[in-house]
């Protein structure tokens, strides 16, 4: 019987999982760091998501063999010091491909079709005629310009191309091989130079991991290239675009407008411009929220752990190697 620390609430079916066969404290660091940082030093397992565990948090758990995070994306991780203490990080990809992908087909559509501040006009009583001025744009048999193009883009380019009839054009630091990855796709997503991209588009999507190379890669320069009147979504992690410089191209009426689901400060600090700007529609980080989804992440980052504390290969294990 080992130890496993949850630093976020599981899902009670999950959690029988592990009490089945370990002993479990749950504890959130933000709410009970006294329990949390009690349980730490005994620990062999951590579970959980959005904490980062970094490598003086890392130092007070020395019995630790596994990571476990109830999410795809790994960046609040020290993943140097992991690798350098032979700690597993595990991870849950596949899993939320297609409710992320809805997620921002949402956005794609709010944005376009000015959703919200449209629905406010109802809210506040003040429908009248719809003229000219509040008419939105059309998303189907747009061209969608995708920054990054793995599993999550792909389900994105796979909304666009086959259902909303889109023309679809990828940005990665690879050509994706679409025969082997994603046959539905051949001959409908095109792998695209970034110059060649941005002023083509009239959406781009950001759908990238953060690291070293992609933080800060939306900056001036890039909204700048992108088309006049185009719209910017953001479905990946805030630190890879400069808010400043959105907000910027925003007032400057470069862009017509930007969907959020991340942000550079999670949750979003109140005095943030990006909180009331008028052409953005900002999401509290629910790319993956509903409840199927979330549990099928739960799920997997259990499995994952019993796995790692079994002595056995996880299903999913997040490659540091490169860190
Ligand atoms: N908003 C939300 O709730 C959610 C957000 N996410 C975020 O989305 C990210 C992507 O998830 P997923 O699709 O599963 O990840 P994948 O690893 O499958 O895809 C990542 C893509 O980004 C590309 N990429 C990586 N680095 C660069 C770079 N420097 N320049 C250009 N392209 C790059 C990769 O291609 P290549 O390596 O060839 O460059 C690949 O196409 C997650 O890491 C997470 O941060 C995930 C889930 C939910
Ligand atoms: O942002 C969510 C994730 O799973 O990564």
């Amino acid at each position: 019987m080992k130890n496993v620390l949850a630093f976020k609430p599981l899902p009670a079916d999950q959690l029988d999982r592990i009490r089945a066969l370990h002993r479990v404290t749950v504890a959130d660091p933000k709410v009970a760091p006294d329990a949390f940082y009690a349980a730490l030093p005994e620990a062999h397992g951590l579970i959980g998501a959005s904490t980062p565990i970094d490598a003086a948090l890392l130092a007070k758990a020395p019995k630790l063999e596994v990571v476990s995070s109830v999410s795809v994306g790994v960046d609040n991780y020290d993943q140097a010091e992991l690798r350098r203490r032979g700690i597993l990080l595990c991870h849950t990809p596949g899993v939320l491909d297609e409710t992320v992908a809805d997620t921002i087909f949402g956005l794609l559509i709010a944005t376009s079709r000015r959703f919200v501040e449209l629905s406010n006009l109802v809210r506040e009583g003040k429908w009248q005629n719809i003229g000219e001025d509040l008419f939105g744009d059309d998303v189907h048999g747009k061209t969608l310009g995708l920054i990054g193009f793995g599993r999550i883009g792909q389900a994105i380019a796979r909304r666009a191309a086959l259902g909303f009839g889109m023309r679809v054009l990828y940005h990665a630091r690879r050509p994706v091989d679409l025969a082997a990855a994603a046959p539905d796709l051949q001959g409908k997503a095109t792998h695209t130079p970034l110059e060649q991209l941005l002023p083509q588009s009239d959406f781009v999507v950001a759908m990238l991991p953060l690291s070293d190379a992609t933080r800060g890669m939306v900056d001036a320069k890039f909204l700048a290239a992108m088309k006049r009147g185009a719209i910017f979504i953001n479905g990946g992690r805030g630190p890879t675009v400069s808010e400043p410089d959105l907000l910027a191209a925003l007032d400057s009426g470069h862009l017509r407008a930007a969907g959020l689901d991340v942000f550079t400060k999670e949750p979003l600090p109140f005095d943030s411009p990006l909180r009331t700007h008028p052409r953005v529609t900002p999401l509290p980080h629910i790319g993956s929220a509903t409840h199927e989804t979330r549990h099928a992440m739960a799920e997997l980052a259990t499995t994952n752990l019993l796995q790692a504390l079994a002595g056995e290969r996880p299903t999913a294990v997040f490659d540091t190697s490169a860190a």
